[in-house]
C-alpha cells in the first residue's frame, strides 16, 4: 500500500469525503482536491445547474474527464463525488491510481448530514430517505469493488476517522 501515493475517498453523499479529506490531507501534508469543487470551478456553474441543464449523464461525463486528469497527479487526497463510482471509466481510474478508501455511513447519518444543505440535486425531492436507500443498493457493491480500505464514519468524529485512515495506511498489506 505504501507504493501508492494518492488517497481517493469514495462513499455516498454525507459520508464525509470532503470534510475528512481536508483533515487527512493536513495530517499527511498532501494536497487536497475535491472533484465536485474542481468541476464547479472549471464549469463556472454549481452542480445543481449542471444537472438541470445537462442531466445526470452530462454531469457524469464532466466528472469522468476531471477524474481522468486528477487521478494522474501524485501525492493528493481526493474527495470524489458520491456517484463517481457509477462510471466504469471513473472506477477504473480510481482503482488503478491510488489507495481507495470507502467511507461507510448509515442512511440515518446521511440524512442528518445532508439535511441543511440544498445543493445536492439527487435528494431535493419528497423522499430523500427512499432515494438514498435506492442509491445505496445500487452503489454499495461498486464502492466495495474498488475499495482498498473500508472505514466506518457513523460514530466517529471527523478527526478520529482521519486518524484511523492514517493508521490503516501505515499497516503492511495483509
Ligand atoms: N464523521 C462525521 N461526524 C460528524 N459530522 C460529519 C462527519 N463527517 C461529515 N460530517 C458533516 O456532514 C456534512 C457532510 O459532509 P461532507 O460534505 O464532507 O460529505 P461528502 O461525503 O463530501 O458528501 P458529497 O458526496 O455530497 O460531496 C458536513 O457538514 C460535515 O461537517
Ligand atoms: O451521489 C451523487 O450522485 C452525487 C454526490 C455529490 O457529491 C455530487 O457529485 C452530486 O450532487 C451527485
Ligand atoms: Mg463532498
Amino acid at each position: 500500500m505504501k507504493g501508492k501515493r494518492n488517497i481517493f475517498l469514495v462513499g455516498p453523499m454525507g459520508a464525509g469525503k470532503t470534510t475528512i479529506g481536508k483533515q487527512l490531507a493536513e495530517i499527511l501534508k498532501l494536497e487536497f482536491v475535491d472533484s465536485d469543487h474542481e468541476l464547479e470551478d472549471r464549469t463556472g456553474a454549481p452542480i445543481d445547474w449542471i444537472f438541470d441543464i445537462e442531466g445526470e449523464d452530462g454531469f457524469r461525463k464532466r466528472e469522468e474527464a476531471i477524474l481522468e486528469e486528477l487521478t494522474q497527479r501524485q501525492g493528493i487526497v481526493l474527495a470524489t463525488g458520491g456517484g463517481a463510482i457509477v462510471s466504469d471509466k471513473s472506477r477504473n481510474f480510481l482503482a488503478a491510481r491510488g489507495v481507495v478508501v470507502y467511507l461507510e455511513t448509515s442512511i440515518e447519518q446521511q440524512l442528518e448530514r445532508t439535511r441543511r444543505d440544498k445543493r445536492r440535486p439527487l435528494i431535493q425531492n419528497d423522499n430523500p430517505r427512499g432515494t438514498l436507500e435506492n442509491l445505496m443498493k445500487e452503489r454499495e457493491p461498486l464502492y466495495l469493488e474498488i475499495a482498498d480500505l473500508t472505514v466506518a464514519t457513523n460514530i466517529s468524529s471527523v478527526k478520529s476517522v482521519a486518524k484511523e485512515i492514517v493508521e490503516l495506511m501505515e499497516q503492511p498489506i495483509a
